[in-house]
């Protein structure tokens, strides 16, 4: 596990996307998915600024999460993705492989799974992801796996239907088995309101198991923690 700890959301906004560069720059086809969240908008929005002379032509993108709602909502993960950086750069139509959240989620679950499986590299059996980036919730959810249905983890599917705890929107995350089959997950994680859980699972402390993000481990993978100092406070 690496840990990447920079001053302010900007600069790891910065240090992700110099390290994201490196990896799209040589012009093998990498498989990304991508997540909703507060930390990727502002990355989204950096690299649109700065990386305007990035090939994109061989970056297929996916979402390790949606909310089912229509892709023109405020709360769409896509649309989020289209305002921030989709609509600022030249990337093919056919590399967006984006979840239908208006579809009836337990039908979309299967297909994007399927989808996945026609896309993807398979490696062990399981779609391999070039890079899975995450985000983690204040309650220590990751993709749209919320403590209260953390079983969905283990679920032999690639896709499954979540319910957001408080709200009760329907979601669609992809599982466990593939996130940690991936060559490399990313955890972008900013703000003081991290902090806590930031640490128990980082430090691994009593308890930390029960926080879907505890269970990120690529089987063969690399992890990476990309956080603000405030994100950090509670591990240095
Ligand atoms: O609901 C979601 O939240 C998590 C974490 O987001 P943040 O705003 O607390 O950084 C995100 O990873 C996930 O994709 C999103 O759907």
């Amino acid at each position: 596990m690496h840990i990447n700890i920079s001053p302010t959301k900007t600069e790891v906004a910065k240090n992700f996307s110099d390290y994201l560069e490196e990896l799209i720059k040589d012009n093998k086809t990498t498989h990304i998915a991508l997540s909703g969240g507060s930390t990727p908008k502002v990355v989204f929005d950096y690299m649109a600024e700065h990386y305007e002379e990035v090939d994109w032509s061989t970056v297929h993108l996916y979402w390790g999460d949606e909310r089912c709602v229509p892709p023109t909502d405020s709360e769409s993960n896509y649309k989020i993705t289209v305002d921030h950086l989709l609509s600022k750069i030249d990337i093919p139509k056919d590399n967006i492989h984006r979840v239908l959240g208006e579809d009836l989620p337990e039908l979309e679950a299967g297909r994007y799974g399927k989808v996945l499986e026609e896309e993807l590299p398979i490696v062990d059996n399981i779609p391999q992801f070039d890079l899975v980036i995450l985000g983690m919730g204040d309650d220590g959810h990751t993709a749209s796996i919320f403590p209260h249905e953390i079983g969905l983890w283990d679920s032999p599917n690639n896709c499954e239907v979540a319910i957001h705890p408080d709200s009760g929107q329907r979601r669609i995350t992809i599982t466990g088995k593939l996130i940690n089959n991936a060559k490399t997950v990313v955890f972008l994680v900013t703000g003081s309101s991290k902090a806590e859980k930031v640490r128990s699972i980082i430090t691994k402390e009593e308890g930390h198991e029960n926080y879907p993000a505890s269970l990120v481990a690529p089987t063969s993978g690399e992890l990476i923690w990309f956080l603000d100092e405030e994100a950090a406070a509670q591990i240095n």
